[in-house]
């Protein structure tokens, strides 16, 4: 038997679960993965959907893949183009009798698979939840309604009732696995884009793969061991160490949740067990939470009202979204964050909940436009993260206390000394 699996936004070998029951379940089996030209379109609001930061991420994550997969005798095919229409006849050419993919459950991603299932209805599908640490099947609700919409909530019934599963490894293939074909992996140029250089001071100076998210553990856990003081620095806003920064590599599924949390579990043993320790697992419950209200919520985390469908009355003024993006706004640390963002694809976390408070909650303006713009250019996006944050800041999401953030106080607590401001706002040091 020959099984396909497709790969989408889990990105890596280790602990994947659709290829292990590939390999489990036939004797051949094949890697595609295909760069949808939809994903760099221009937005109805004028921007690219996906900008360089990610479409380069993207590429340096495939050609990890691809060698990785090699080395276990798997061929990675990896094209530009609709997977409606080159899934169906890279089936035929090899005979698949099934495809293993990640499940997905958002409006574009579930799209496109039902496009392809028209093409080849014949097919065995098996799709995976994959992108969770509490396992969907593990979690103690009858249905998604039952979701707690709290955070805290959430949080401690799962703390409580769920264990993260193992992780899973697959062995080499038989070397009669390989197929002829090789695919080279398209050049940023390719997807339409000029090369470009990261300015020396970026707080992401890191590169896509699968290794390379395993290099960054070993540097934050083990080498430097700023995991074991990670809640009282995540804060930052200058440096790669303030954070983990593992958030790329999450969000196109170079490395999972499980992953990551079975290393805290061992560094917890090896050198030291503390609220620190315990608050990237803290994190990364958040990232399972926004995806467990997108999974209650569907459709309503993209739509203006959010799962409250409360209205407010929304503007939409290019000038305001000219002076955001550009950071020319008259908030010093708001046009920082910007900067940063527009020069790097990069914003800590404490700068993305102030411009996006600043950009809904103080100007009004439309956060759907403030959503889209980070899908566009965030290094790290994920829908469920991205829009669920969104609602989040915006008054139309999950905060019971729907906050606004003070600005200038936000820049007197987290960037005393102005050092954050000052490194963005100097035009020459660009
Ligand atoms: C408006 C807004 C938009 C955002 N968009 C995205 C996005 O598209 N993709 C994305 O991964 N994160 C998003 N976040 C969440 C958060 O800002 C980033 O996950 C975090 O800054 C990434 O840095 P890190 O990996 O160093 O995080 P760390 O502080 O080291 O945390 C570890 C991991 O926990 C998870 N995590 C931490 N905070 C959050 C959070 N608030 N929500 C969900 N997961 C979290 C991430 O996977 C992160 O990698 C957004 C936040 C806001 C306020």
């Amino acid at each position: 038997m020959n099984g396909l699996v497709w790969f989408r936004n889990d990105l890596r070998i280790t602990d994947n679960h659709s290829l292990y029951n590939a390999c489990a379940h036939n004797e051949r089996v094949i890697g595609i993965y295909c760069i949808d030209p939809r994903q760099f379109e221009t937005t109805i609001y004028g921007f690219k959907k996906t900008e360089k930061y990610r479409a380069t991420f993207l590429l340096e994550t495939l050609t990890e893949l691809q060698e990785n997969l090699a080395e276990k005798n798997i061929t990675l095919l990896v094209y530009y183009g609709y997977p409606e229409k080159i899934l169906p006849a890279v089936c035929a050419e090899h005979q698949i009798v099934a495809i293993y993919s990640q499940k997905e459950w958002t409006t574009e991603e579930l799209a496109v698979e039902t496009d392809i299932k028209q093409v080849i209805p014949a097919l065995k599908w098996k799709t995976t939840y994959d992108q969770f640490l509490f396992h969907p099947d593990d979690v103690p609700f009858e249905s998604w309604e039952k979701l707690p919409e709290v955070f805290t909530e959430f949080r401690k019934l799962l703390e409580k009732k769920v264990r993260v599963r193992p992780t899973v490894f697959i062995n080499a293939k038989p070397i009669a696995n390989k197929i002829e074909e090789f695919t080279p992996i398209p050049t940023l140029e390719d997807l339409g884009f000029e090369a470009f250089e990261q300015p020396t001071k970026t707080a992401f100076p890191f590169k896509g793969g699968e290794n390379q998210a395993s290099n960054r553990i070993d540097e934050y856990f083990w080498e430097t061991k700023k995991l074991s003081v990670y809640k009282k620095t995540r804060n930052g806003l200058l440096g790669k160490n303030y954070s983990s920064k593992l958030s790329a590599w999450l969000a196109n599924g170079s490395i999972s949740a499980k992953t990551i949390y079975w290393e805290v579990q061992q560094y917890e043993k090896k050198v030291v067990k503390n609220e620190d320790t315990y608050w990237l697992i803290f994190e990364l419950i958040w990232r399972d939470y926004f995806k467990y209200i997108s999974l209650k919520h569907g459709n309503k985390i993209f739509q203006l009202g959010g799962i409250l469908q409360k209205e407010y009355n929304w503007n939409q003024t290019p000038k305001a979204f000219a002076q955001w993006t550009n950071g020319t706004t008259p908030e010093h640390f708001v046009n920082a964050n910007m900067i940063e963002l527009q020069k790097t694809g990069w914003m800590s976390n404490r700068g993305r909940q102030n411009v996006a408070s600043y950009w809904a909650k103080e100007w009004e303006q439309d956060w759907r436009i403030g959503a889209s713009y980070f899908e566009s250019i965030l290094i790290d996006y994920d829908v469920h993260s991205n829009y669920g944050n969104w609602i989040y800041n915006a008054g139309v999401g999950n905060d019971p206390r729907d906050r606004k953030f003070n600005i200038k106080r936000q820049a007197e607590m987290y960037d005393a000394d102005g050092k954050f401001q000052k490194t963005w706002l100097t035009p020459e040091l660009f």
